[in-house]
């Protein structure tokens, strides 16, 4: 059994705001590379300084790694899986400290960092759960052979995560890594660093061994240092495309497994046989959850002609309602965007598009506030198919809303994209939804409803938009390798016998066919022996039942 070492305190933000914000080994601490400023969003000021990690404490971290992970895969999946339950226990114990510290870190609304948190959770129990039964592999037998596959560690696997969920991505890339026996080296982005740091406080107290989840602090750089690594078995990243290529192509030179969760431009068609209020609820959170910083985003809004001048009406009634207030108050709906800079860049997209031929048909865009802080009003912008917004992600609280006549028409237009991330539909007429559930193309799909991503069910992108899920069996999958081992029939049988007699418990000696291709007759082939460790063949999973919250949120009121 590894020594574990608990903590039995979460730092404040005061803490947090004084630095050493590395996590390695087990204790926070500074980095010795470059330095650089974080900004609180919600009110322009300076939140922290990070004092970055270098290359040669990457080497260090990675190597720290390795030696936990070594000791953490020989431990039973039952006992990894308690530990990621005692964390998800602790994270609904912290929920409010952490998501305090989120929303100052992020500037999205308390309420939000709330449900984050759940995510985060549901994820640590889901993972801990389903890799119990999923580790235990299968077995299968033929014409004189048997065989097992099962499931084996990857190493030791980095996160690289975006700003908009920055609890939830480190808790999105560690649950499952660690749930399989990997240890995990997580990269939070520059702009919110702080909420992977208290996850790794929380770890630590949950019993994890020190060294399985750190983390290193840092820019683009060190990402890039990350992605180059060899020492690196596997990478989870999610981010801007054009980040994920730049990953994908450092990681073909180790021939290494890459999961990426990128960008989308995802389509929302709406038919005229759909209620209307109800549409402009869903469209309403579709866009403007997290100040439209999210990924999945229906951002293009197909109306049918039939209904496109009464919904616009009621939309547009319905967004200049929204208030945007201090995230930091219960009430608040929506709060600040992430950073100066990508203010300015949703802006710029706004004004670029004005020019294109675009119309905000809103209220303005710009606020006046006395918060200081990087604030902007949601918009509604017509727009039409040959702009540049209708290509790229703008990631802002921009909903930009089309018109078309039928349905082939509109199919055509959803799938006219690079990137696959969600699509949606809604409509009341069944023939049609299996017909959008066909022919979309995008690996996330949403009908009469919008933005739902429970931790039992694969979300993730067709397209640019990514390669494998977060969420979900294939999820957990991914952070495993698969074994295949086939032995002649009659010889597992006397090998399980000799087990048995000899109460053997921690090696056997079994039998592999040798060439690998199956002969007709496998008696013809000859054997190479091999020592392989002895794995349980049975488990069963277990419920992640937790106090969840009613993920019909998605359609509360805006107001
Ligand atoms: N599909 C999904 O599940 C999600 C996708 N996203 C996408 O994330 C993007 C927004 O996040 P950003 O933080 O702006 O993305 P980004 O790609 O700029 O940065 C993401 C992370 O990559 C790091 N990085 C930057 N350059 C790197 C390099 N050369 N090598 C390795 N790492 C590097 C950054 O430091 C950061 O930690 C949007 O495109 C959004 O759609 C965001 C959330 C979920």
């Amino acid at each position: 059994m590894m020594k574990r070492v608990s903590r039995r305190s979460l730092s404040s933000l005061k803490s947090l705001r004084e630095g050493n914000l590395n996590f390695i080994n087990g204790q926070r601490i500074d980095g010795s590379g470059s330095s650089f400023d974080v900004f609180e969003p919600r009110t322009g000021d300076l939140l922290c300084k990070i004092k970055s990690t270098s290359k040669k404490e990457l080497d260090n971290a990675l190597s720290i790694a390795k030696s936990a992970q070594l000791e953490w895969m020989q431990t039973s999946a039952l006992e990894r899986a308690d530990v990621l339950h005692q964390a998800a226990l602790l994270l609904e114990k912290y929920r409010e400290e952490i998501a305090y510290v989120e929303t100052v870190d992020n500037g999205k609304p308390i309420l939000e960092s709330r449900i984050d948190i759940q995510s985060a959770i549901d994820a640590l129990k889901y993972c801990g759960g389903t890799s119990i039964a999923l580790l235990a592999g299968e077995t299968q037998s033929g014409n004189g052979w048997k065989g097992s596959s099962y499931r084996v560690p990857v190493g030791v696997c980095a996160g690289i995560g975006a700003w908009n969920y920055p609890i939830q991505v480190a808790a999105f890339k560690s649950a499952p890594a660690l749930a399989c026996g990997n240890a995990v080296i997580y990269k939070p982005s520059e702009f919110c660093p702080l909420s992977a740091v208290l996850l790794g406080e929380v770890f630590a107290e949950a019993g994890l061994p020190s060294g399985l989840y750190q983390v290193i602090q840092g820019q683009g750089e060190l990402g890039r240092a990350i992605s180059e690594h060899s020492a690196v078995d596997k990478i989870s990243f999610t981010g801007s495309v054009p980040t994920g290529q730049a990953i994908l192509r450092a990681s073909a030179e180790h021939v290494r497994p890459v999961t990426l969760e990128l960008g989308g431009k995802s389509p929302l068609v709406v038919f005229d046989d759909f209620d209307e209020d109800i549409a402009v609820q869903g469209i309403l959170q579709a866009n403007f959850y997290s100040q439209g910083q999210v990924c999945s985003n229906g951002t293009r809004v197909f109306l049918h002609e039939n209904v496109y001048q009464t919904i616009k009406t009621k939309l547009i009634d319905a967004v200049d309602q929204i208030k945007v207030e201090d995230p930091l108050e219960d009430q608040t709906r929506f709060g600040a965007l992430v950073s100066k800079q990508h203010l300015e860049k949703v802006q710029g997209f706004i004004s670029r598009a004005i020019s294109e031929g675009g119309k905000i048909v809103s209220s303005s865009r710009n606020i006046e506030t006395d918060l200081g802080g990087y604030y902007m009003r949601p918009v509604v912008m017509e727009c039409h198919d040959h702009m540049e917004m209708t290509k790229a992600e703008h990631f802002g609280p921009i909903c930009q809303i089309y018109k078309f006549k039928t349905e082939e028409e509109v199919l055509r237009r959803a799938n006219d994209s690079n990137l696959g991330l969600a699509a949606g539909v809604f409509t009341n007429d069944f023939h049609r939804v299996d017909r959008f559930i066909e022919n979309f193309e995008a690996g996330t799909l949403y009908v009469n409803c919008y933005n739902l991503a429970p931790a039992e069910l694969g979300f993730g992108g067709f397209k640019q938009s990514g390669i494998g899920k977060e969420n979900g069996v294939e999820y957990v999958n991914q952070f495993t390798k698969l074994k295949t081992c086939f032995y002649p029939k009659e010889q597992s049988r006397k090998l399980r016998l000799k087990k048995s007699h000899e109460n053997e418990a921690v090696q056997r000696t079994t039998l592999f066919l040798c060439p690998r291709r199956r002969s007709t007759d496998w008696r013809e082939n000859s054997y190479t022996s091999i020592k392989t460790t002895n794995r349980p063949t049975t488990c069963s999973s277990r419920s992640s039942g937790s106090s969840r919250i009613n993920w019909k949120y998605q359609f509360c009121s805006w107001h």
